[in-house]
């Protein structure tokens, strides 16, 4: 423990620099005016800085597209030990082989949950849901609260309650299989932390309980960890958070909660409201976290319930959900030209996630029953001129005939066409390297 203390230490003057406000900011402006498709240029995992020996092999296809990437075993000797077991075929011409951290496409297909209630299955809680999230991208499933968006994801990763029952599909790099134990993370909403150990500490026992390997793999993973979640300046403070102990603020708390989850160097990386009762700055700091994490190649799916403009402008893509419809899935700005062209134009100066939820949700039709009588001399709370549950009609009926759905089509077959690598699991390579 000494020698992951001094390790920290070295650490933590190197890199409190890089975890310094003015650096967190990335210099490129990331704001929700970027572009459309600004970020859908291919993947090619090259510059990834921080997750330099996680061992990816990446091939790009005849067309240039390099969506689908698989891992290779961790360390020289286990790699030695996996091209005699399972030889590699060669790289097609033009392939690209790094070195970083590989995501994954993951696509679900006409996804409808529903959950048993004391004597029957329930209404359906998710209803016909499509939608994809690629490597180096974070994709939000965003709506108001009861909308389904947990069950959503945890219906994506594999995580539901028993009593649910899924139908419909999800594929992994184009192949209908479960993810392997440890190729994903799946962060709760609530997570319990051991406020007695260290950041660093908390961490380093993760990653000895949840992987196989040698002490030296694991220190670096836990630095690497740190570094992603720009816990750098926290490393060697003690968690903390009950009644004798403050805590850490919980902003960190949370970004040591995904960073347990990092420790298993995942491909995919789910989280149930990573924004979860943070302030807005707390929020902000989460977020580009994220978003550097994703542009290591890490694919990043999660819920939100709302954001700011700033948080919102760093989605890459969103899937809105009401009462378990699909509004909308696609682009970030063209989820704000999906509610223009069905009637539901954003006010200047105010917030897109603001203007989605408020359509959509319909508590704000008892808030606007409630205010009527001295609402016309207080200003009008609604930007929206229709009923909610006829906003919500008009954007889902948009929506499927919309140019965006077909796009999303097109793209789902392009995902599921043909199986990319499949992904590991860490336990087989434990066994392997036994
Ligand atoms: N295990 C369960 N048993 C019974 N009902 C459930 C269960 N899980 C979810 N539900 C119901 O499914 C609906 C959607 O819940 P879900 O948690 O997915 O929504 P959400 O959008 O994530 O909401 P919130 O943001 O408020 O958590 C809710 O009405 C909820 O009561």
């Amino acid at each position: 423990m000494e020698e992951i203390q001094s390790q920290s230490d070295n650490n933590r003057s190197s890199s409190s620099s890089a975890s310094s406000p003015a650096s967190r900011v990335p210099s490129s402006n990331f704001f929700y005016l970027r572009k459309p498709g600004s970020l859908r240029q291919p993947i090619s995992f090259e510059d990834s800085p921080d997750w330099g020996d996680t061992d990816i092999d990446v091939r790009v296809d005849d067309g240039g597209d390099s969506i689908n990437a698989a891992t290779t075993p961790a360390s020289p000797s286990l790699s030695k030990l996996n091209s005699r077991s399972f030889p590699s075929p060669p790289l097609p011409e033009g392939a690209v082989m790094a070195r970083k951290i590989a995501g994954a496409s993951v696509v679900w297909k006409d996804l409808t949950v529903t959950i048993k209630g004391k004597r029957k299955y329930s209404d359906k809680v998710v209803k016909s849901s499509t939608g994809y999230a690629l490597p180096g991208t974070m994709t939000v499933i965003m709506g108001p609260p009861k909308s389904g968006k947990s069950t959503l994801l945890k219906a994506i990763a594999g995580r539901l309650h028993h009593s649910a029952k899924m139908y419909g599909e999800v594929y992994v790099n184009g192949a209908k299989l479960d993810m392997p134990y440890g190729s994903y993370g799946f962060v709760e909403r609530e997570t319990t932390l051991i406020g007695s150990l260290t950041v660093r500490e908390f961490l380093f026992y993760s990653a000895l309980l949840q992987l196989p390997g040698f002490f030296c793999q694991k220190k670096s993973v836990v630095e690497d960890a740190i570094i992603a979640m720009s816990l750098s300046d926290y490393a060697n403070k003690l968690i903390g958070g009950h009644c004798y102990m403050k805590g850490l603020p919980s902003g960190e708390r949370r970004r040591v909660s995904i960073a347990r989850e990092l420790v298993m160097r995942p491909h995919v990386l789910f989280i149930d409201e990573p924004l979860y009762h943070l302030d807005s700055v707390s929020a902000l700091l989460m977020m580009v976290t994220l978003k550097k994490l994703a542009s290591m190649g890490c694919t990043l799916l999660f819920t939100i319930c709302q954001s700011s403009t700033e948080v919102f402008g760093l989605f890459d893509r969103i899937c809105l959900l009401s009462n378990g419809n699909t509004l909308f899935f696609g682009e970030t700005l063209a989820c704000l030209q999906h509610f223009s062209n069905a009637g539901f134009p954003c006010p200047i100066m105010q917030s897109p996630s603001d203007h989605f939820l408020r359509a959509i949700n319909t508590d704000f039709d008892r808030i606007i029953a409630m205010c009527k009588n001295w609402q016309d001399d207080n200003g009008d709370f609604s930007s929206v001129n229709m009923d909610t549950a006829v906003a919500i009609r008009t954007l889902e009926a948009t929506y499927k005939s919309s140019a965006d759905a077909a796009a999303v089509e097109t793209m789902i077959l392009r995902l599921t066409d043909k199986e990319g690598p499949r992904l590991k699991t860490k336990e087989r390579q434990a066994v392997l390297q036994g």
